[in-house]
């Protein structure tokens, strides 16, 4: 079997958490270290790692990036490399993200290019966010890239095509943490008590007027809760209520409507309920921006292996990639890995592993190609 699948597969079996990727960093490290080649230099940074592979003139450095983490899902693929990790899953495709990325090591080590190669593997993509501190290390200074370039697999593009766009390409993203303090007390005495669960209910039917009524139709943001929690029993008020989400937007202007009226709305339903709110809003994810001049190269560079570009409008994923992006001029690119029947966070995701030679093929001609700044 092809040497990147098959890393894929190991990969695939042992999803981890943000910042908890210790198998995963060993794996790589050993899977990088069997190429056995002097050029290959290797230094970790917390679960992640820089690889940087020297090139023949090293004149101008290329940066790749590949992010490490799973989810918190349950794995229902019933494919025989499933996570054997309980209640994990690379439902996001980063084993295949990663995997691409050890492909196109061993291509520089096995026909080394110009450039040097520097390649991030970076941990906690899904939370609470590896690109910005990784980028603001003093590794990422020493073995700062002139561009970078990653990509994200995308279940609803064939085999083949790959699809991006000259601007924003991913929304800015930040995680929201809600604590609601109420009253404790029986089920038969509501009227003693302050009921979280009530309080909760209320807040989430207000947190979801915000995108219909105060954000201009011609923007764009999502807010989302992705996780409730409340109370012990069918017979006791819950006396504390949680409420995680992520609020979404194409633009700085949407994103502060976003915030305000959601601190607005927490302040109101304190009144109303007489109860304490606790807000926490996480890291926020910068725009994934790209690089117009290397993203026609790019479109170039596809044309010339044989494979399909598409321009695609802009999505409200979001990905750190973008703190990365914010200091080096480069790239991201969705790569088609045909799975129709599931998307992105799902359990049943199973991407097809032709994608991994594509991206492989593709990355590498463009490393050999491209005209670095
Ligand atoms: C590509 C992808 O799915 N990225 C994640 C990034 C997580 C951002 C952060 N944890 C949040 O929830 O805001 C996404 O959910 O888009």
């Amino acid at each position: 079997m092809n040497w990147a699948i098959e890393a894929r597969r190991q990969l695939h079996l042992i999803p981890e958490a943000g910042y908890e990727e210790f198998k995963t960093q060993a794996t790589l490290e050993q899977l990088i270290r069997s190429l056995d080649s002097s050029r290959v230099h290797i230094t970790h940074w917390r679960t992640g790692l820089f690889v940087r592979v020297d090139g023949l003139v090293g004149e101008k450095t290329i940066g790749y990036r590949a992010d490490m983490d799973g989810l918190p899902i349950t794995e229902e693929t019933g494919l025989e490399f499933a996570s054997i990790h309980e209640g994990m899953m690379h439902a996001c495709g980063h084993d295949v993200h990663m995997s691409i990325a050890l492909g196109l090591i061993k291509r520089a080590v096995e026909e080394p290019l110009n450039h040097h190669l520097v390649v991030f593997f970076q941990p906690a993509e899904e939370g609470p966010g590896g690109a910005e501190p990784m980028a603001k290390s003093e590794l990422f200074y020493h073995f700062r890239p002139d561009a970078l370039f990653g990509l994200h697999v995308a279940p609803e593009y064939p085999v083949g095509m790959v699809a991006s766009r000259p601007g924003v390409l991913f929304a800015s993203a930040r995680e929201l943490h809600i604590t609601i303090h109420g009253k404790g007390g029986h089920g038969a005495f509501p009227h003693s008590g302050i009921d979280a669960v009530i309080v909760q209910a209320a807040l989430i039917m207000q947190l979801q007027t915000i995108v219909s009524r105060n954000i201009d139709p011609m923007g764009s943001a999502v807010v989302s809760i992705g996780k409730v929690a409340a109370g012990t029993k069918e017979n006791i008020i819950a006396d504390t209520a949680k409420l995680d989400g992520t609020v979404r937007a194409l633009s700085d202007k949407e994103m502060v409507v976003l915030e305000s009226r959601i601190r607005q709305i927490i302040a109101g339903v304190e009144m109303t309920y007489n109860v304490q709110i606790d807000l926490e809003f996480g890291n926020r994810y910068h725009e994934v921006v790209n690089d117009e001049r290397y993203l026609y190269q790019f479109e170039e560079a596809v044309e010339e292996v044989g494979y399909s570009y598409k321009t695609c409008v802009p999505a409200m994923t979001g990905e750190d990639f973008g703190y990365m992006l914010k200091q080096v001029p480069g790239f991201m690119v969705w790569l088609g890995v045909n799975d129709m029947g599931s998307g992105l966070h799902q359990s049943t995701l199973n991407p097809d592993e032709r994608s991994i030679e594509v991206a492989i093929d593709l990355f590498d001609h463009y490393f050999r190609t491209v005209m670095i700044q």
